[in-house]
């Protein structure tokens, strides 16, 4: 009988965009209910060594918000600029996710805030969590908070905070604080606290959330409902740094996840396809001509099309697979 073991590799499409997309350091990227990209980046705005003193206030209010579109949405398949938002209201973006109504909700760590953001090209905020220019850790504050995840069953919304704190809390849809995990977790299996919990990605079919702990290397994920730990992947091929983490329901689940560059720790930069189950590396993939630099977010269409954002190289790459039918008899 002639069964077909379908292989696939993930190659950069080379030729997208097709145009350039003038983006500064690129640190978030998304998909709205259409299926288009949605960029997140900082337009002339840069994080740099001195952009925060040692109590993590941002020291360059004096530049006012970025003035470009923070907020681009890309046709996947071209890279053309579709729609244009977000301007004069971000100093150092960081995460993006949509929402059910296509609602973007971002982090920004210099205002150390939450947003919920019309897509309407109004940028009407509809929410704010945090208190603007205010770092903290208590029910009301963040501290250089990196992603948000919605549960779009619940209407749950889940925040990495951040970098300078290290812990996931949960909100409801409405904003309410509902509790949070994290940095002195009783599970002894989680003794070690979060390093950079940097990206985090909910997995509807699981009804899991999971954590690029970015400074451990190592991904872990939870329950969404309680917090409770569900299990960890940490690989070599990792390096000491795992920068996000993503996901589709694919068969028994696929994390796709980029590492960064560890100076205890020199491996290539690339982007990961892990089995969720197995947790096996299934596929590694890197631009052709040139390198990672600084790969922030990794985003996939439902067409199976992968996105990667580097905010060093101000970069956005497309890759995609083709699949190797080879028949095994
Ligand atoms: O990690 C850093 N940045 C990236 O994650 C980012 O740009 O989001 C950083 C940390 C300290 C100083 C300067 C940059």
């Amino acid at each position: 009988p002639e069964t077909v073991d379908q292989d696939y590799h993930f190659e950069q499409v080379s030729a997208w965009p097709q145009s350039s997309l003038q983006l500064g350091q690129v640190s978030g990227l998304a998909l709205d209910s259409d299926s288009n990209l949605v960029i997140f980046h900082r337009g002339d705005h840069h994080w740099g060594a001195d952009s925060f003193n040692n109590q993590a206030r941002y020291q360059q209010r004096s530049l006012g918000p970025i003035q470009q579109s923070a907020i681009l949405v890309v046709d996947p398949s071209k890279g053309s600029i579709l729609k244009a938002s977000g301007r004069n209201m971000f100093f150092l973006p960081h995460g993006i996710t949509t929402d059910k109504e296509n609602n973007y909700w971002v982090t920004d760590v210099a205002l150390h805030q939450v947003l919920k953001v019309s897509s309407d090209g109004k940028d009407r905020t509809l929410m704010a969590l945090g208190e603007a220019f205010i770092p903290g850790s208590d029910n009301n504050h963040f501290c250089q908070p990196t992603d948000v995840a919605v549960d779009t069953e619940s209407g749950n919304i889940f925040v990495s905070d951040g970098y300078c704190n290290a812990r996931i809390i949960k909100f409801s849809a409405d904003g309410k604080y509902l509790s949070e995990w994290g940095a002195g977790s009783s599970d002894r299996r989680r003794r070690i606290p979060f390093q950079i919990p940097h990206s985090l990605v909910l997995l509807p079919d699981k009804k899991e959330i999971c954590v690029a702990d970015r400074e451990n290397g190592r991904i872990q994920c939870f329950i969404a409902e309680t917090g409770e730990f569900v299990k960890e992947i940490k690989k070599d091929e990792f390096g000491g740094e795992v920068f996000a983490v993503s996901y589709i329901p694919t068969g028994d689940g696929l994390i796709f996840a980029v590492n960064g560059e560890s100076l205890s720790r020199p491996v290539p930069i690339r982007g990961f396809v892990i089995d969720y189950s197995t947790k096996d590396i299934l596929d590694t993939f890197s631009p052709n001509k040139k390198e990672f630099k600084m790969p922030h977010d990794i985003a996939e269409t439902r067409d199976g099309s992968v996105f990667v954002g580097d905010a060093s190289s101000k970069s956005v790459y497309k890759f995609t697979t083709e699949k190797l039918h080879h028949s095994v008899k």
